[in-house]
């Protein structure tokens, strides 16, 4: 059916800080998100008619909270676009996995018909238009790998070493409004400079393994024992993290070999991938 196919990358948080919380409820970040060369394939075919729909429904999702229809419908309603759009997504992005799917769906839908409907938006307006659709869209239409405060709108960009990352996806889905609304989660953690990062990252390992937590990692692995069993298995292998609110839970190499070797020895049945850091969205050269 398409007329256009790219990929939404999924993202990886190398740390995941809580600072602070604002007025209305939502937290206060810092984080790096990293991009991955995995993930979903989206399909577009324009429409001369304003007609917004979805080709097959993503399984899980409902036509009224699936990310690519709020997206198309928000910047059409933003730009006044009389154009329409049929939207395919091929999903490899596990759901509720801290994987960003949804999002980066989101965010490649929004940057792809600002092109295909010729609506020359800026980034900047399609990054404001972005959190409105969730607190990590306005990162992969920044389209870099990126130090994020605030709720994760407030982006800038750093440059990671390539690597290898082993991806380990327990057969569960958490609810990111569930962990954020628990009472024993970290909200104080102290805050850090880039600098301070970047120093930590210089000259060690892909992944910058060691430098911070994930603040949401005890909460999760406390109230879901299949992401606890992950992070215990690679204790003794590698040096392993969760990535946002899980359940996916990432270690970082310097080869595909290394990681391939880790994940031959994985458990049979446990969902897992392999993917290579990326440095920049790939739509990016195509929606300005
Ligand atoms: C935790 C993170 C880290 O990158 O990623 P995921 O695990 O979801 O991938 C993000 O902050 C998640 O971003 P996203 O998944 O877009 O969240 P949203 O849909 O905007 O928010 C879902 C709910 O989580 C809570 N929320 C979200 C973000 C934030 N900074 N503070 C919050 O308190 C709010 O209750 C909100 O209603
Ligand atoms: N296209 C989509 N792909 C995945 N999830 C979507 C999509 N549209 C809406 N959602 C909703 O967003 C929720 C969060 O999914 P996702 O972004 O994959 O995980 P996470 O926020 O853990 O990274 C899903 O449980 C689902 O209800």
């Amino acid at each position: 059916m398409s007329d256009f196919s790219c990929l939404a990358p999924a993202k990886l948080n190398l740390f995941l800080h809580i600072t602070g919380r604002r007025a209305d409820g939502y937290h206060l970040l810092q984080t790096v998100f990293q991009l991955l060369d995995y993930g979903d394939t989206l399909h577009f075919k324009v429409r001369a008619d304003p007609t917004i729909a979805r080709v097959a429904a993503v399984s899980g999702v409902s036509e009224a909270s699936d990310l690519t229809l709020r997206a198309a419908r928000t910047l059409q309603a933003y730009a006044g676009c009389p154009l329409g759009v049929e939207i395919k997504v091929e999903k490899r992005i596990p759901l509720g996995a801290g994987l960003g799917g949804g999002s980066s769906d989101a965010a490649s839908t929004l940057l792809a018909l600002n092109r295909l409907w010729e609506l020359n938006l800026s980034r900047a307006q399609l990054q404001d238009l972005a959190v409105s659709l969730g607190a990590d869209v306005p990162f992969f239409v920044f389209g870099y790998n990126a130090f994020a405060q605030g709720i994760g709108e407030q982006l800038q960009a750093v440059e990671l070493p390539l690597g290898y990352f082993l991806v380990v996806t327990p057969a569960v889905q958490v609810a990111t409004t569930e962990i954020f609304a628990t009472r024993e989660l970290t909200r104080d953690t102290k805050i850090i400079k880039i600098a301070d990062f970047l120093a930590a990252q210089r000259g060690s390992a892909v992944g910058a393994d060691g430098f911070g937590r994930n603040d949401m990692q005890s909460v999760v692995a406390r109230k879901y024992a299949e992401v606890a069993q992950v992070l215990d298995w690679f204790k003794a292998i590698a040096p392993a993290r969760m990535t946002g609110s899980g359940a996916s839970v990432f270690a970082a190499f310097h080869s595909r070999e290394e990681a391939l070797s880790v994940q031959a020895a994985l458990p049979d049945g446990w969902h897992s991938e392999i993917a290579a850091s990326l440095e920049s969205h790939p739509l990016l050269a195509f929606a300005s």
